[in-house]
């Protein structure tokens, strides 16, 4: 092995370094453990199944573990039922942001579904605004600690429910004001997108913004549906689209129709490797779809999803695909670079993002090897007497 390619695989302490930016990632599944039991205590969430974190911790990466998206979810109901409050929510988001900027993640879209939060009496509009102070308060205290990092919220709607339009109306009002786009989740089955139809045409109307969680508990109709009905600018997940694509045994690749459009069309799949594994998507992280469609040059992006039940970061997930796929810091920056020329803010805050901020950083890390240590030789020419 040469010193270049030892240079060019990460280590964890340059994968944390490393600029990245984050577009899926759920504000009510990333918590610290320790605040979970906090809100709990302060609110009188009595339901926790555990009141020690670092036993919550475990649970909630075990629970989520199921197999299933739809038992997956079921751990939400602790994570959004110590969320009802203001305090509660500007805590939250202000520790999300902290805690992607420590990780080194100079960009994120963190999404949440204010629709949950109004158990406590808060307005859909004072959820917002509670959200983004917290994000404003964690981006200020991220600074202060030498991190620099963004926030977008987007607003998403519960499929199973009936209120996508109303949430959209929402996040065309707070666009420009820290809301940058719109998503629909929960079960995926029983719900296709075409049921909130109403709400992206809207969206399109008003030239605003949005991703459709789609392909991840079901497959080819939810996006089929998802771009081509509903007008989705990303996928979240999208790792079905795989079910598109053959490969044959002599390594040729043969891109069906709709695989054929999500990449000549270079629309954004949001890929979030160890949710996959938990909610059965994917069986292995060397088997994970990611591998593949990063070969054949989708614009694949690398994503959380929910970091409490995954137990994870940025920085966990980069590690897991460089261990499973040998990726190299060229790599990395290949889906970082993809992330945000995928993001929701205006095009030319991207392209300073890309060129002021993610490949100065890359480079950076890059050069490393050249300054590495020659050996000491102190003492050399005694020993050899
Ligand atoms: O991976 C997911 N697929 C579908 N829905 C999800 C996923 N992760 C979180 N959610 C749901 C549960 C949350 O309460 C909601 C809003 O963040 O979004
Ligand atoms: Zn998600």
């Amino acid at each position: 092995m040469t010193s270049q390619t030892i240079a060019n695989t990460p280590t964890p302490d340059q994968i944390r370094r490393a600029p990245k930016v984050l577009l899926h990632d759920h504000l009510d599944g990333g918590l610290r453990p320790g605040t979970v039991v906090d809100l709990a205590r302060e609110t009188g969430y009595s339901q926790l199944p555990e009141t020690d974190p670092d036993k919550l911790a475990l649970w909630f990466r075990e629970a989520a573990d199921s197999g299933s998206l739809e038992r997956y979810l079921e751990t939400f109901s602790h994570t959004v039922g110590v969320m009802q409050t203001r305090e509660a929510l500007v805590r939250v988001a202000a520790e999300c942001a902290e805690d992607l900027a420590e990780d080194g993640v100079v960009y994120a879209e963190v999404r949440y579904a204010p629709e949950q939060h109004l158990e406590g009496g808060l307005t859909l509009e004072e959820v917002v605004e509670a959200v983004n102070e917290g994000f404003r308060l964690g981006e200020r205290r991220a600074r202060e600690n030498g991190h620099r990092i963004r926030i977008g919220a987007l607003l998403t709607a519960m499929r199973h429910a009936a209120r996508a339009l109303e949430i959209a109306e929402l996040a065309n009002r707070y666009r420009d004001l820290g809301v940058v786009g719109f998503d629909i989740a929960g079960a995926e089955a029983g719900y296709p997108p075409t049921r909130h139809l109403d709400a992206f045409e809207y969206l399109k109307r008003e030239n605003n913004h949005f991703t459709i969680h789609a392909g991840e508990a079901f497959g080819l109709p939810s996006i089929w549906q998802a771009l081509q009905w509903c007008g989705a600018d990303r996928l979240g997940h999208g790792v079905r689209i795989i079910d598109d694509i053959t490969v044959r045994d002599d390594g040729t690749v043969q891109l069906g129709r709709l695989a054929s459009y999500v990449r000549d069309k270079r629309i954004p799949l949001e890929m979030c490797p160890s949710s996959n594994l938990q909610t059965g998507a994917a069986s292995s992280y060397a088997e994970h779809p990611i591998g593949l469609l990063r070969r054949l040059h989708f614009r694949t992006t690398v994503n959380t999803d929910n970091r409490l039940m995954s137990h994870t970061s940025m920085s966990r997930e980069f590690e897991q695909l460089v261990e499973a796929f040998g990726y190299t810091l060229d790599d990395m920056q290949w889906f970082t670079v993809n992330a945000m020329k995928s993001a929701f803010i205006p095009f030319d805050e991207r392209l300073a993002m890309i060129n002021d901020v993610i490949k100065p950083g890359y480079a950076e890390l890059k050069s490393e090897w050249l300054f590495r240590q020659t050996p000491s030789t102190s003492g050399f020419s005694a020993e050899k007497g």
